[in-house]
């Protein structure tokens, strides 16, 4: 053998990958991130100014022209609307854990579907906040140091909308727009009509029903807004909405008059998407409807929206007007039902990754 083949040969066998070091194609993990809204750090002026500057700050939230924007959420706004949230959330605050219930409620989300999918070792589920902590750069970088390859994120809302999907993907492409290696990414799509998450709404409400002492004569699926002029331009969240509470009155074999679409939660001067929730519960009492219930099966988790506007507020509306019986069911949240539906989707977005 001359030298040079011999040099060849040796540095082959010391220096080259042997088959078994290099990596199969799909080698690498695979990242779940579950996205819900967000959420202050605390109830005071300062925590609460932080976060609602920097919701009311994104595009996909308030679309006005920002020379017409500003001047109202920095001149007015920020400057009143901190001490009221504050105020509003110190109500339902989770006081053991120092923070917000949509936080408590993602977090255990993640955990659960993380031990759901430990049969699939290369799986790291985690959470993030679209506004507020921890941020969905922070936990995308966190999720590629710790091996994937490939992440799916999951915006937790069963209904399209600009303002909340939207802005959940954006905001996931724009970290990744600053990676030299990007991982591949999946996001997973509105489910409004999917089996599985009208099934879980339905099972939640016969249970919840069957807990009671009274009968509700109406049932309000009780959906958070959005200005009509959104619909208007294309959004078609409102179309959403009406079909999931059409399929599940088609579950629960309910008519129009047992089970009511409504939209809560309005902000601004704008006419939102109508009937309102408040109005309607309302007008509910003072026809003399003595008992009704009200779920929100937009909301993946209970939160501000639910526990104080709905589960407090909308029973206090109720009762002035002259109610009796008033009944907020909770958000699908991680019970049995509601992991079932994150569980499935995620399943079926993982597949050929896993
Ligand atoms: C124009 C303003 C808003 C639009 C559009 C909007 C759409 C929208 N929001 C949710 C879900 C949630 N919103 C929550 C809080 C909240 N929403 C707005 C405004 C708009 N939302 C404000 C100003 C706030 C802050 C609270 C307040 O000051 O009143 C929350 C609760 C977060 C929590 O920590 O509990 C959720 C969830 C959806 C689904 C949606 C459009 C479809
Ligand atoms: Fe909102
Ligand atoms: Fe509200």
């Amino acid at each position: 053998m001359t030298t040079v083949a011999k040099a060849v040969k040796k540095t082959a066998k010391t220096k080259g990958p042997k088959p078994a070091d290099i990596p199969p194609a799909h080698a690498g993990k695979v990242g779940v991130l579950l996205v819900n809204l967000g959420t202050p750090d605390g109830t005071d002026y300062w925590p609460m100014r932080r976060y609602l500057r920097e919701f009311l700050s994104d595009r996909r939230v308030i679309e006005w022209p920002r020379a017409v924007w500003y001047p109202v959420l920095y001149g007015i706004v920020l400057s009143t609307r901190p001490k009221k949230s504050g105020a509003a959330y110190a109500k339902i605050w989770n006081r053991e854990r120092d923070e917000s219930p949509l936080r408590t409620f993602t977090r255990a989300q993640a955990e659960k579907l993380g031990a759901a999918l430990a049969e699939h070792k290369h799986i790291v589920v985690d959470w993030a906040m679209r506004y507020g902590s921890p941020s969905i750069e922070t936990v995308t970088k966190s999720l590629m140091e710790r091996g994937c390859k490939r992440i799916v994120a999951f915006p937790l809302y069963p209904q399209y909308s600009a303002s909340t999907t939207a802005t959940v993907n954006d905001k996931f492409f724009e970290a990744l727009m600053k990676m030299r290696f990007q991982p591949a990414v999946r996001t997973v799509p509105a489910y409004y009509d999917e089996p599985v998450y009208i099934d879980a709404l339905a099972r939640s409400i016969e249970r919840h029903l069957a807990s009671l002492d009274f009968e509700p004569e109406v049932v309000i699926a009780s959906y958070h807004g959005i200005p009509q002029s959104y619909a208007q331009r294309g959004d078609p969240y409102g179309r959403h909405c009406e079909e999931s509470s059409r399929l599940l009155r088609a579950r629960l074999g309910w008519d129009d008059n047992r089970l009511l679409t409504c939209f809560q939660s309005r902000f601004g001067p704008e006419e939102w998407l109508q009937p309102y929730t408040d109005k309607t519960v309302e007008r509910l009492a003072r026809e003399g409807v003595k008992s009704i219930a009200v779920f929100n099966p937009g909301f993946v988790s209970d939160c501000l929206e639910t526990l104080e506007e709905i589960a407090i507020g909308a029973g206090e509306i109720f009762h002035e007007a002259g109610g009796r019986n008033f009944t907020h069911i909770p958000c699908l949240n991680d019970s049995e039902e509601g992991m079932a539906v994150i569980e499935a989707l995620v399943r079926r977005e993982l597949s050929g990754w896993v």
